[in-house]
């Protein structure tokens, strides 16, 4: 067969394999009989390298991204991939695997015909017996590791299912569960996910991310293990941290999977248990810090950049505290990166707070906020919430007297006998005196909002709850600590305690409860509501940079989408069924912010923003690799 086939005399050959030419050729005959193994594979291999050349290695999210203009790369990658991988290996392949919804046409074709039961099932179909099987587990463990598996499987109904039944399975791959899931990653795991790149591979970790398989990585979410949700140093086991939260970037900000990746850098743990633990599948010592852990961390930056491009967004999550604000520090203004235990969870607690005063009928400015834990989220909540008050023209000085920390020692007040104030606790500090319990506190700071974040079950005690009732009309209550097991009172709780006048949030779900007669709805002030909408409009828009000024932004654009209904039920977010609309809307409203202030990279301005966000989501519907339906280049 001659090598200088045209795209046109390819299409005849390929089209020539359709059944629909041989209509009379027995459905179960394997259709490449009609050529040769031999030239069939020579026209797949020549379509292959065609298709290379014509799919650029690309450094921009728009050349190869999930974008309009994508979809017309997509059916030519799919071709591209299907022409790489054939017969047992397309069912290995979860990106490619439609499982029994290949049509009998496409079994033939990609020499996997009888490697399936003969039923040919649709996606609704098997989304059905995912479904059955889901809910026949045990465990939520148990579901846990059965969605990992069919994600393993099969990405497409994986999203599908998750996609479609977004309140049921978020409690699942995400928190509480997830954490649980990372307590047990050791039994749990079955095939790795992600990269793993230990501290002992350095030097070549540049090498070790181009063994990804993927070209063109648009979103990475890295930890180091260090702080997981609240349950702590948990070292390689966190992976499944990384892993949970971009499924949501796929699942919620339809961002397609193969332009995700997470990844674990495995510097040691100093969970001694894990130490001891014969199933531990990372490095068994003490975490490596200073120089060397800072030489890593820059290394694997500059990797990811000269693998991926600049417009590589990098979320970093679960670090500890002391590095989670250096290294945003350090990289905010060099890297298209942010933190999303400091900035997402501010950016969530924010938009509660800000729907809430519809609630309250205070101002911003009027309230007396305190704040039990000053970490990551805490003080990242506080800080947005003081640039807010200065955005509506209060002085910084004011707004930072506004709002109160403690800590594990106590309020945080200037000259603080036991000391332990760090950089980025210190504007919070007051001309007080020092108090340790917080009944103290609340009793005598009468605060409007109380929220805590410092992985303290039961830090909001029945006086507390009590109090905060007594002085308000309508407390603000958020208990933000992950997973539930760690939340500072439970929704009940607080709802009772207050007589049912709270506005109450927390970062993992509690269930509806019911007061005399009246149902309320706990909202879920969880980032989740933030990083995959922020992650859309960034890399969509080409945001180099991410201000904290985005996030704010993002908060208030939460917060317009509560509505008045909403806060009759008590929820100060949306419900969770809406969080992929939600995630849309926040991209939208960004593209608009960012192109008025000349953020935006991606040139020219889309003049539709709302069109050009959603062109870009992920469509969770199976390709089709009949021929016939390809659409093709002249
Ligand atoms: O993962 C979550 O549910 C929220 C989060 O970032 C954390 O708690 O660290
Ligand atoms: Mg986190």
């Amino acid at each position: 067969m001659a090598m200088n086939l045209t795209t046109q005399s390819l299409r005849r050959i390929v089209a020539s394999f359709s059944p629909a030419r041989n209509r009379r050729m027995p459905a179960t005959l394997p259709l490449q009989t009609s050529l040769t193994f031999y030239e069939y594979d020579l026209i797949m291999s020549r379509l292959s390298n065609d298709l290379e050349r014509t799919v650029p290695a690309c450094a921009s999210f728009h050349t190869s991204g999930p974008c309009a203009s994508d979809r017309d790369d997509k059916a030519r990658k799919d071709l591209r991939s299907h022409a790489r991988v054939r017969g047992i290996d397309i069912l290995r392949n979860p990106r490619l695997n439609k499982g029994t919804a290949f049509t009998l046409k496409e079994r033939q074709l990609m020499g996997i015909h009888g490697l399936l039961p003969p039923v040919v099932r649709s996606l609704d179909e098997q989304m059905v017996r995912v479904m059955s099987n889901f809910t026949k587990r045990a465990t939520d463990l148990d579901r846990y590791i059965y969605l990992m598996s069919l994600q393993e499987r099969n990405e497409r109904l994986f999203y599908r299912v998750l996609t479609q039944n977004v309140e049921q399975m978020m409690p699942i791959v995400y928190t509480p569960t997830v954490g649980q899931a990372c307590q047990q990653y050791g039994v749990a795991f079955r095939r790795p996910r992600g990269l793993f790149i230990s501290i002992k591979d350095a030097g070549h970790v540049y090498e070790m991310i181009c063994n990804w398989p993927e070209r063109n990585v648009k979103a990475i979410v890295v930890t180091d293990g260090e702080r997981i949700l609240g349950l702590g140093d948990l070292g390689v086991y966190g992976m499944g941290i990384p892993v949970g939260k971009l499924s949501l970037y796929t699942a919620l900000g339809g961002i397609a999977p193969s332009k995700c990746l997470p990844v674990i850098l495995d510097v040691g743990t100093n969970n001694k248990k894990l130490h001891e633990d014969p199933l531990y599948i990372g490095m068994a010592k003490e975490r490596v810090t200073g120089e060397r852990y800072d030489a890593f961390i820059d290394e694997f930056m500059k990797a990811v950049v000269k693998r991926y491009g600049q417009g590589c967004l990098v979320q970093f999550e679960d670090f500890g505290n002391h590095n989670a604000f250096r290294l945003l520090e350090k990289y905010r203004h060099k890297y298209c990166t942010f933190n999303d235990d400091i900035q997402g969870t501010a950016a969530v607690a924010a938009a509660g707070v800000f729907a809430s005063l519809r609630i309250t009928g205070k101002k911003l400015v009027d309230n007396t906020f305190v704040f039990q834990g000053a970490g990551e989220a805490n003080i990242g909540i506080a800080e947005l919430l003081a640039l807010a008050m200065q955005e509506e023209g209060l002085p910084k000085e004011e707004a930072y007297k506004r709002i109160w920390m403690v800590d594990s020692r106590g309020l945080i007040v200037k000259d603080r006998p036991s000391g332990g104030i760090n950089q980025h606790k210190a504007p919070f500090a007051k001309e007080f005196k020092p108090l340790t319990s917080l009944e103290e506190i609340v009793n005598e700071l009468k605060p409007t909002a109380l929220i805590g974040a410092a992985a303290i079950p039961g830090a909001f005690t029945e006086n507390v709850l009590r109090s905060m009732g007594k002085f308000n009309e309508r407390p603000i209550i958020f208990a933000l600590s992950n997973p539930t097991s760690m939340s500072e009172c439970t929704a009940e709780q607080a709802y009772k305690l207050t007589e049912g006048r709270c506005v109450f949030a927390s970062g993992s779900p509690f269930p509806a409860c019911t007061l005399n007669g009246k149902t309320y709805y706990p909202g879920q002030g969880n980032n989740a509501y933030i990083f995959p909408g922020v992650a859309l409009g960034v890399l969509t828009c080409g945001v180099r940079h991410i201000e904290d000024k985005i996030f704010l932004h993002a908060a208030q654009s939460l917060a317009n989408l509560v509505t008045d209904a909403d806060l009759a039920e008590g929820r100060v977010y949306p419900p969770l069924s809406m969080i992929r609309e939600v995630s849309a809307r926040i991209a939208t409203d960004l593209a608009n912010y960012v192109y008025s202030k000349g953020m935006a990279s991606f040139y020219p301005e889309p003049e539709d923003k709302e069109e050009f966000i959603r062109s870009f989501v992920y469509d969770t519907s199976y390709e089709s690799f009949e021929p016939e339906t390809w659409e093709w280049e002249e």
